[in-house]
């Protein structure tokens, strides 16, 4: 197995952030400038990167990882009793093509709602794994939403940057960014990997392309992640502590990974998945497209896209729906 040695490592400081382009030092400008360009060259070029972002505190990552393994240790009974109609969200255990893998998505739990309706209906008496008493279940269980919500906020956050950073360096009208902002949502969906039995394979994940926008992934400190090369091999993503993991999805231009578990510790994991809304036009913008860079994808409404995936789950599935 070979190790992916090019991935680059990007670093945002709270300071890039708040003060983009609109920094009132020279210096500072060009440093958001050198920063989009190295964020859309390793889009380009890789379809990822990692990175570190100081605004999202280390201690909110590890409390959310630690009411993820809360939640993954509650009864199969009871996490069954996360269903939801559209596909991705209900609760997944014991899948027989990926049997370590769990997971639950969350529709728009940057809301304090959507947040607060997950966790009180994992845990109608309050949050068991902090064994707390019973006065202090109901306001414990808010603050575990508040995790939940506090932290996927900010994923979004982060992720809007990042796509309006893509956006500036093509020197795209600040207006689009608005505009995609507006018509954007998310699911956070968040994953449990179990060490591998000896009789088992240890296939953590199949081998896919994000069908959104742009993902942020978090992980406890147990690697798996892989990726294809440009050669067509399977890589270890080896992710620093600390770092995010951003993959762009095939509404930009998506990179095949998978899990592969191995030693003997558990993987946890988190990601924000930012998608166009229901309804929402995925179109290359007039000002890319000249006789020199053709139109390579016809407009499309990402809803239906994303039935068609799900009618014939092709790797190529873009390319047929929508490629000109
Ligand atoms: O668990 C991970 O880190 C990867 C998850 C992933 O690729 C996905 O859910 O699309
Ligand atoms: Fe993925």
């Amino acid at each position: 197995m070979e190790v992916a040695p090019k991935i680059p490592v990007i670093e945002f400081s709270s300071e890039d952030v708040e003060n983009g382009r609109s920094s009132s030092s020279e210096q500072g400008r060009e440093r958001w400038e050198v920063l989009c360009s190295k964020v859309r060259e390793a889009c380009e070029s890789h379809g990822c990167f990692l990175l570190t972002y100081d605004k999202i505190p280390t201690s909110l990552r590890e409390d959310m990882l630690v009411g993820i393994k809360a939640l993954f240790d509650l009864p199969e009974e009871t996490k069954s009793k996360y269903q939801h109609p559209k596909p991705y969200r209900s609760y997944q255990g014991k899948c027989p093509v990926v049997p370590l893998h769990e997971s639950f998505g969350i529709d728009d739990a940057t809301t304090f709602q959507a947040a607060q309706d997950f966790t009180r209906l994992m845990w109608p008496q309050g949050n068991p794994a902090f064994w707390l008493t019973d006065q202090y279940c109901f306001l414990f269980n808010d603050y575990d939403s508040e995790i939940l919500n506090t932290m996927s906020s900010k994923m979004l956050e982060l992720s809007f940057t990042i796509l309006g950073m893509i956006f500036e360096s093509f020197g795209i009208e600040a207006k689009r960014h608005e505009a995609l902002v507006r018509d954007s949502r998310s699911i956070l969906r968040v994953m449990k990997y179990r060490v591998p039995a000896t009789e088992d394979q240890n296939l953590g994940l199949v081998a896919h392309t994000d069908k959104n926008a742009l993902t942020v992934l978090c992980q406890n400190e147990v690697q798996g992640l892989e990726i294809v090369s440009k050669e067509g091999h399977w890589e270890e993503l080896v992710v620093p502590k600390d770092a995010f993991v951003v993959f762009v999805g095939d509404a930009l231009k998506a990179i095949k990974h998978r899990v592969v578990m191995k030693g003997d510790k558990e993987r946890y994991s988190f990601g924000l998945f930012t998608l166009p809304k229901e309804g929402a036009m995925v179109e290359a913008a007039r000002e890319l497209v000249d006789g020199e860079h053709p139109l390579l994808y016809r407009p499309f409404k990402f809803a239906d896209y994303f039935s068609y995936f799900l009618s014939n789950l092709s790797d190529d599935a873009l390319d047929v729906y929508a490629g000109v």
